[in-house]
């Protein structure tokens, strides 16, 4: 039988509802529902218990016990959580401060934002949680500015918490007092970045800082901070109530539990699908309905943009941070975007390089110079009028900018460069020799000409 044959209903509805045997719908498993947001759906599933169980122990046994669980940042890095709450310096007659990130900018990635949308209150009980282990009374959530019915709803939930008494002074009668404050960033890909969040959160121009020290030693005011991704705060409160060996069950050993994969693309069923780490892109899409009909895979990245490309020969590489990394790649965010054999992988690349550029925030020479002249050579090269020498320039920027610049931005504009060049280099050839798109002469032309198109973008 294959793994489409099991399926009842599909499962490609994007929102998680799928078998149990593939899919593990836990922080997905009602989004269907019409009001699945509010307190009472949640509480009807379970919801604030993990809150109860994680009050009943001490909050050093709290830090242990999410560390054993295994749990790993869902922000892109897959830093061990319970490991970063632990660097929390303890004693120390300052503030600490719980920061979520939920700015979720890189191009594919899109599970932050629908997770906030449709179960609020699983991010909300685990920032109580993880304050308690933390010994920190004011919590903040920095959303991405844009997603306007986001910001509404998240504000709605926290008020419910806080009548509810989830929120505000002795929580559930345990003597812990928690704030929590949604803050709307502008809208900057940068201030995704952890410490270029901070300052954008103090008022200041969204900006990276050296790190060390890390946040956890002076982040938030330069008081001890942990900043976490929105999924994997909301990860933790089912790790509680249903136990850290029922987390470990699922995913690898180095790579245990559930997590949220974006697919997007060419792909039939375009969505989120919560699945145990390790799945394979293969069983996904044969999951999900496949590539779109009548069409094959071409290539796709593992973790959004900024993480290498791979190509159809990589479909059954776990979808873990081991097993991504062993392929030559990073799990990065999951973020699984599929393209079909219709698409220009250089006209895909440079997309995503004028993205690189633009978000570019200038304070590093490798990256603010670097983007903007592999911006113009991936422009020529698409419109016809590169030179083979144009191939290696692209290799050097690339190399200059990664592992050279301030922050891990400029390492992501690199990728899809060095990954594109490295599977698909004849492709570039023949936009030089044809002198033009083999995939789309004539609108690749026009393009070129005009002038427009090739200014401002760094402006
Ligand atoms: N979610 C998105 O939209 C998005 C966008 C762009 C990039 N990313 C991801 O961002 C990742 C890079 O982020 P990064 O530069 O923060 O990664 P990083 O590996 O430097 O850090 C990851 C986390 O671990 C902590 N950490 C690491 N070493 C530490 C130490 N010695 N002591 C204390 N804390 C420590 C950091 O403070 C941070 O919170 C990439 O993997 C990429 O996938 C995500
Ligand atoms: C340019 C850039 C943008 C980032 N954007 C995000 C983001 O939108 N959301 C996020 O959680 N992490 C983002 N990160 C990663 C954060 O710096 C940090 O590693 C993460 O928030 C830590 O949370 P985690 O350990 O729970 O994954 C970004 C990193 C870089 C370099
Ligand atoms: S790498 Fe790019 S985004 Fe990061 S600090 Fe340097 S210029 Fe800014």
């Amino acid at each position: 039988m294959t793994l489409a044959a099991e399926i009842n209903d599909g499962g490609g509805n994007g929102s998680g509802a799928s078998p149990e045997k593939l899919l593990s719908p836990v922080l997905s498993a009602f989004w269907d529902e019409p009001e699945s947001w509010t307190l009472d759906t949640y509480r009807r599933h379970g919801g604030y218990e993990g809150l109860r169980k994680a009050l009943a122990m001490s909050p050093d046994d709290l830090i242990a016990y999410v560390k054993d669980s295994g749990l790993r940042g869902r922000g892109g890095a897959g830093f061990p959580t319970g490991m970063k709450w632990q660097f929390i310096p303890q004693g120390d007659g300052k503030p600490h401060y719980l920061v979520v990130n939920a700015d979720e900018s890189e191009p594919g990635t899109c599970k932050d934002i629908p997770l906030l949308f449709a179960n609020p209150h699983s991010l909300i009980e685990g920032i109580v949680i993880a304050c308690y282990a933390i010994r920190s009374s004011h919590a903040f959530i920095y959303l991405r500015g844009e997603v306007v019915p986001v910001l509404r709803r998240l504000h709605e939930a926290v008020r419910e918490a806080y009548e509810a008494g989830y929120l505000g002074t002795s929580i559930l009668g345990s003597g812990l007092d928690l704030e929590l404050t949604v803050h709307a960033g502008a809208g900057a890909y940068i201030c995704g970045e952890e410490t270029a969040l901070l300052d954008s959160l103090e008022g200041r121009r969204g900006q990276p800082r050296l790190r060390p020290p890390f946040p956890a030693v002076a982040g938030l005011y330069a008081c001890p901070t942990v900043v976490n991704n929105v999924e994997s705060i909301a990860s933790v409160p089912a790790i509680l109530s249903k136990g850290k060996d029922w987390f470990k069950s699922m995913g690898s050993e180095k790579s245990p539990g559930f997590t949220l994969y974006s697919l997007s693309g060419h792909v039939a069923s375009p969505g989120q699908y919560e699945a145990p780490l390790g799945i394979t892109l293969r069983q996904l899409l044969d999951m999900s309905g496949g590539m779109r009909p009548g069409h094959r895979l071409k290539f796709w990245t593992p973790g959004g943009s900024s993480t290498p490309m791979f190509t159809d020969e990589h479909l059954d590489v776990p979808l873990d941070y081991e097993g991504v990394g062993a392929a030559g790649s990073m799990l990065g965010t999951k973020a699984l975007q599929c393209f079909d054999e219709t698409t220009c992988v250089v006209r895909a690349v440079t997309r995503w390089t004028e993205f690189y550029a633009h978000e570019s925030c200038g304070k590093c020479t490798p990256c603010r110079e670097g983007t903007y002249w592999l911006v113009q050579l991936l422009r020529d090269i698409e419109a016809g009028k590169g030179q083979m020498a144009d191939l290696d320039k692209l290799n050097d920027i690339a190399d200059n900018i990664n592992g050279k610049s301030f922050c891990a931005l400029g390492d992501g504009a690199a990728s899809p460069i060095f990954s594109s060049l490295k599977y698909f280099r004849e492709e570039y050839e023949q936009h030089i020799t044809g002198k033009g798109c083999p995939f789309d002469p004539a609108k690749s032309t026009a393009w070129a000409d005009d002038k427009n198109a090739h200014q401002g973008v760094n402006a």
